[in-house]
């Protein structure tokens, strides 16, 4: 296994599914680390995660009937090292424990409680090591009441490698999960941990090295496509189109937004964040009776006078014009149904956002059909699931949706997922819940249309696009509108420059 070659792109930010991190458990354990040595280790690492964040104290370790039980042991024996008053409980029969887990329990010198409620006591710290990976199905009986009974107590819960009920895959919760202070996880993470509601669960995390080899990975992607990662610029810096020293504004690309009759604020946040992201040249296509709005409010960016559909058809149709953005501010209208059409059938990069996906409803095939270039829509659930009848968790509606339509979708939400057509995929944590406010969507999608005509390929565009939107609310900090975001961009894109992988 040291052929490097042979590992998956941009693997650090990889997030495994548990089926997926079971692969790489094996293909460790055929390369000749054996699993005891891995679960030592995995045990330990959550030891020390303790240790550094809390002093000495009264813990319950609660142990399942799997390896994340098997965990558990590891980690009482490492506290009660360290000096920790440790109680254990176990959920299940010691007999039946799994043989890594056997293994370790066999080395706890101390008491084996059954658990329930009355095991956390008057524990200061509670370690929940029941359900990992192996969770099967809703949480019920002694392990439901005993995280319940630990909640209440109101003291610090540390999660091994998910909080118990939270599924890795979907984010989704089963039956009952607690919140954790800290998870600590092994090797990589997993779509749960970021995705909605999971990440809520999950604390503080960390990512623990527990002595897999990366390229434990080459054989697990041999068996399964690994496509989905954490959003983040490891994924798509090398594809960013920084401003080069020969370059001039032509080769920076010209976006073109249709502006809205009525909501004109939309369309002026997009235009100002396409060019902050780097466009080259951005033109407003107004129509004639709310031009001097736009005219007087854009200083550095082209204002064209629009009478009709049809003279927006001729802006999309100038070939210059190599990313087109409708829908901010547009109206769910006839109108805006036409100008999304010619922007789809002038072939470019187009984004359609909001009323320019609503208008679809009735017949998205219309809308699928007429896909010709490098096409992003970007809707939230709601938009979404007018176009979609995909069901299911957000990570794989969002990709049945992009297979289905061709398109890079960008689902939004505190979770925003982006999805191609082949299956790549990203979750973006990187979101501060400031930016649920009006507008901050109209600012995505001209960001998106700005990397698009600087020639950023439509995934790592819509990704970048995600994370900077992100990186410029947190670089504003509270009481954000929407307004605020292209004038961080400047601030976001200097973090992004210097930004080195760790
Ligand atoms: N493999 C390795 O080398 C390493 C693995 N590591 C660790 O192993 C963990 C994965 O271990 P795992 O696969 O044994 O699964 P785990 O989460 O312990 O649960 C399985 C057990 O729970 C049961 N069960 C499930 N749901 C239930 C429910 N709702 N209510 C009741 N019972 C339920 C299920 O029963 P079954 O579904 O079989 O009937 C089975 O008995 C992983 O998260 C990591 O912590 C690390 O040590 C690193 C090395
Ligand atoms: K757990």
């Amino acid at each position: 296994m040291s052929d490097s070659a042979s590992l998956p792109p941009h693997h650090h930010a990889l997030l495994l599914t548990p089926r997926e991190m079971a692969l790489a458990d094996q293909a460790a354990i055929a390369a000749g680390v054996p699993g005891a040595r891995l679960m030592a280790a995995a045990g330990k690492a959550v030891a020390d995660a303790i240790c550094t964040r809390w002093s000495p104290r009264r813990v319950t370790v609660l142990c399942g009937p799997g390896n994340n039980g098997g965990d558990g042991f590891v980690i009482a024996c490492r506290l009660r090292e360290a000096g920790w008053q440790v109680r254990l409980a176990l959920l299940g029969d010691r007999a039946a424990l799994p043989p890594d887990a056997a293994l370790h329990a066999r080395e706890w010198p101390g008491a084996v409680e059954p658990l329930e409620p009355a095991c956390v006591g008057d524990a200061e710290l509670v370690v929940d090591a029941i359900f990992g990976a192996g969770l099967s199905r809703p949480l019920d009986g002694a392990a439901k009441a005993t995280l319940q009974a630990a909640e209440r107590l109101g003291v610090p819960l540390c999660a091994v490698d998910t909080p118990s009920g939270l599924d890795g895959e979907s984010g989704n919760l089963s039956g009952y999960t607690p919140h954790a202070a800290l998870t600590v996880t092994f090797f990589r993470r997993k779509p749960g941990h970021l995705l909605l509601p999971g990440r809520e669960h999950c604390g503080e995390l960390v990512v623990a090295d527990i002595g897999i080899p990366p390229e434990a990975l080459g054989a697990v992607g041999r068996q399964a496509p690994l496509q989905c990662w954490a959003n983040g610029p490891r994924v798509w810096r090398e594809a960013f189109p920084w401003p080069r020293a020969q370059g001039h504004k032509y080769q920076r690309g010209h976006v073109l937004v249709a502006g809205g009759a009525l909501m004109t604020g939309a369309a002026r946040l997009a235009a100002r964040a396409a060019q902050r992201v780097g466009a080259g040249l951005v033109t407003v296509a107004a129509p004639a009776a709310v031009w001097p709005v736009y005219a007087s409010a854009l200083e550095s960016i082209i204002v064209a006078r629009v009478e009709s559909d049809a003279d927006f058809a001729g802006l999309a149709a100038d070939p210059r014009k190599n990313a087109l953005l409708v829908g901010p501010g547009a109206g769910a209208d006839e109108s805006t149904r036409r100008q999304a059409l010619a922007a789809l059938a002038a072939g470019r990069a187009t984004v359609l956002d909001a009323d320019a996906l609503t208008v679809f409803a009735r017949d998205p095939r219309t809308l699928f059909d007429a896909v010709q270039g490098p096409t992003v829509l970007t809707p939230h659930d709601g938009e979404f699931a007018r176009l979609f009848a995909a069901a299911g968790d957000k990570l794989s509606r969002a990709r049945k949706a992009a297979r289905e339509s061709g398109c890079v979708l960008v689902l939004k939400g505190g979770d925003t997922v982006v999805a191609a057509p082949d299956g790549r995929a990203l979750v973006n944590a990187h979101a501060p819940a400031t930016l649920a406010t009006g507008g901050t969507g109209d600012v995505l999608a001209g960001m998106i249309a700005g990397l698009l005509a600087q020639g950023m390929p439509a995934f790592e565009a819509a990704g970048a696009a995600v994370w900077l939107h992100g990186e410029a609310a947190y670089a504003f900090g509270p009481g954000l509108v929407a307004d605020d975001l292209p004038a961080h961009l400047p601030q976001a894109l200097g973090t992004l420059a210097r930004w080195q992988p760790h």
